[in-house]
């Protein structure tokens, strides 16, 4: 049974996939104390959050079954990546499930800003009838720079030339091309800064966008110019905004977002020309509903073992390359896992080789689960496929991955080759169409050995009677052997055996084995 810990309130008919499951523990218990909730953490094999749960480094380490943290969401400001990679626990979010409720929550803002809806009606409400006081302006043929064209900027630009209005965009991967296909002028942060009437930020919250608009970005903008931010408090600095706006520089702000959450005794909220809402962008039935069922789908799949749609930190799969790709996953587990057990020496290169079919696909994920399970033999079992890339970096390990012409003949052919300080060995595996994983190379040597069981990998000298003194020796040992493969290079030289054998053997056979004649290196792993 897996344990889902809902630490924030997230749309019942959004998590009916978690609750309906049978294999599934929902524990729902949104604004826990720090305390209660590093102890239900503790308990969790997934945590579901929307912005309010700090997913702390604390957090992540008190997850010692954590295997996944989903956040209803898009933002992921609120949790430590880099500590959920450490500890092996994937992130997913949610991008698409809100970006219409927030583009179109960042249109209502807009408006309410330009017409002075909020004071106007909140003046009515004391008993006002003031009809000067509230002369707003126009959207038409005004221009609109939009700071990050993803896609809640994208869409906001749809609405906003729905309007009549004329945007121009700034993100450092709009090219010229791209902004000409959408209808908006290309601009530099400067001259978004320095043309648009009404700037608005859809960037994430990370170092480079931190107060990215600042006193200097204020300094180059229009005057009485205005402001919103519907994506992240922190990406204006407050304090700079409340000098802009105190003298006259902007005109206006629209925030639904703000430095600290929540903004109670925010001063900016004193100002008369601050239209603001506690953080309600993505506060809709349908995008709440959205993003609810992303996350618990995507929750359920990787409990299960599968990959998640939507990781944050790992890559992900596109659909279309899991088909091709999931047939691969033993072989390339195996492959390492192989290699691993019998190489010695301390690991500086793990280089992995793909051919044939494989060289259509981005073979990625293969290597991640090589480096994974050779890791696995070297750091042990916190390694995983989050953070395998992680900890071989921290240790040094150089990653090579190559897309080679050489298919040996073969219609696939994955080659793991491990360089460490005292040796470098290589293994080549294919899949048989029908038969499954086969290893068919072993440092060179032609084999045909299928990857699991109990197996023992022998170098020794070609001469007659080799083979039969291992038979003997196991048979002493009441080893029965259930294939055995052998490769050489020429007549009488180096040798390769590869034997699968009925049950596993201890250190005192092994031993005894590697003091057999014409026997150099003996070496048991159980796949
Ligand atoms: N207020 C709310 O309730 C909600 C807020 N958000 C916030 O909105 C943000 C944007 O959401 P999406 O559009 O879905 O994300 P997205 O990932 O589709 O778009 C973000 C865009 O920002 C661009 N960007 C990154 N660094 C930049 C920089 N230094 N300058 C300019 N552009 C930069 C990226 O290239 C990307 O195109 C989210 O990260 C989240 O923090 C999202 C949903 C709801
Ligand atoms: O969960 C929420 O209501 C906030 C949504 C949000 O900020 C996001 O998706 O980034």
């Amino acid at each position: 049974m897996h344990r889902v810990l809902i630490s924030d309130p997230l749309s019942e008919d959004g998590i009916k996939p978690l609750l309906e499951a049978a294999d599934t523990e929902v524990i729902q218990k949104p604004s826990m104390e720090k305390e209660e909730l590093l102890e239900e953490v503790a308990k969790a094999d997934a945590l579901i959050v929307r912005s309010q749960t700090q997913v702390t480094k604390e957090v992540l380490e008190h997850g010692v079954n954590l295997k996944i943290v989903g956040r209803a969401g898009v933002g992921v400001d609120n949790i430590d990546l880099d500590a959920a990679t450490d500890n092996g626990v994937v992130v997913v979010n949610a991008p698409d499930g809100n970006t219409i409720s927030t583009a179109e929550h960042t249109m209502a803002m807009l408006m309410s800003m330009a017409r002075n809806i909020p004071q106007a009606y909140h003046s009515l409400q004391q008993g006002n009838w003031d009809r000067k006081k509230y002369v707003g302006v126009e959207l038409k043929n005004k221009t609109l720079g939009v700071v990050g064209f993803g896609r809640i900027g994208r869409v906001v630009t749809r609405r906003a030339k729905g309007h009549r209005m004329n945007v121009i965009a700034y993100d450092p991967f709009l090219t010229r091309e791209k902004a000409e296909k959408a209808g908006v002028e290309h601009g530099t942060l400067d001259e978004v800064l320095a043309l648009a009437d009404f700037i608005t930020v859809h960037t994430p919250l990370i170092a480079a966008t931190h107060h990215l608009i600042n006193k200097d970005a204020f300094a180059k903008m229009k005057n009485g110019a205005r402001i919103l931010n519907c994506a992240r408090g922190g990406i204006i600095e407050e304090e700079a905004l409340y000098e802009a706006l105190q003298s006259g520089k902007i005109a206006g702000a629209a925030l639904d977002v703000f430095e600290e959450e929540p903004a109670i005794n925010n001063k900016l909220l004193e100002l008369p020309q601050v239209v603001s809402v506690p953080h309600l962008g993505a506060s809709t039935v349908e995008a709440q509903e959205n993003v609810a069922v992303d996350v618990s789908n995507d929750v359920m799949e990787v409990l299960r073992g599968g990959n998640a749609k939507q990781p944050v930190n790992i890559p992900s799969i596109p659909e279309e390359m899991q088909d091709k790709l999931t047939p691969y996953i033993t072989l390339s587990e195996k492959l390492g896992a192989f290699l691993g057990s019998i190489v010695r020496g301390g690991l500086n290169n793990i280089n992995v080789y793909y051919s044939g079919e494989l060289t259509d696909v981005d073979p990625t994920p293969l290597t991640r689960k090589v480096v994974k399970s050779v890791l696995q033999l070297f750091v042990g079992n916190r390694v995983n496929d989050v953070n395998s890339y992680k900890i071989a970096k921290d240790k040094g390990i150089e990653i090579n991955e190559q897309k080679t012409t050489s298919t040996k003949g073969f219609t696939n052919l994955l080659t793991v080759e491990l360089e460490t300080d005292e040796e470098t060995r290589s293994i080549a595996g294919t899949l048989l169409n029908g038969l499954g994983a086969r290893v068919v190379r072993l440092d060179g040597y032609s084999v045909d050995v299928i990857p699991e069981g109990h197996l023992i990998s022998i170098h020794h000298k070609d001469q007659p009677g080799a083979i039969g003194r291992v038979g003997s020796l196991l048979a002493e040992h009441d080893v029965n052997i259930a294939t055995m493969q052998v490769g050489r290079t020429d007549i009488g030289g180096a040798a390769i055996m590869i034997l699968t054998i009925d049950k596993e053997v201890g250190p005192e056979c092994q031993e005894h084995l590697a003091h057999v004649e014409d026997i150099n290196r003996v070496q048991y792993l159980k796949l």
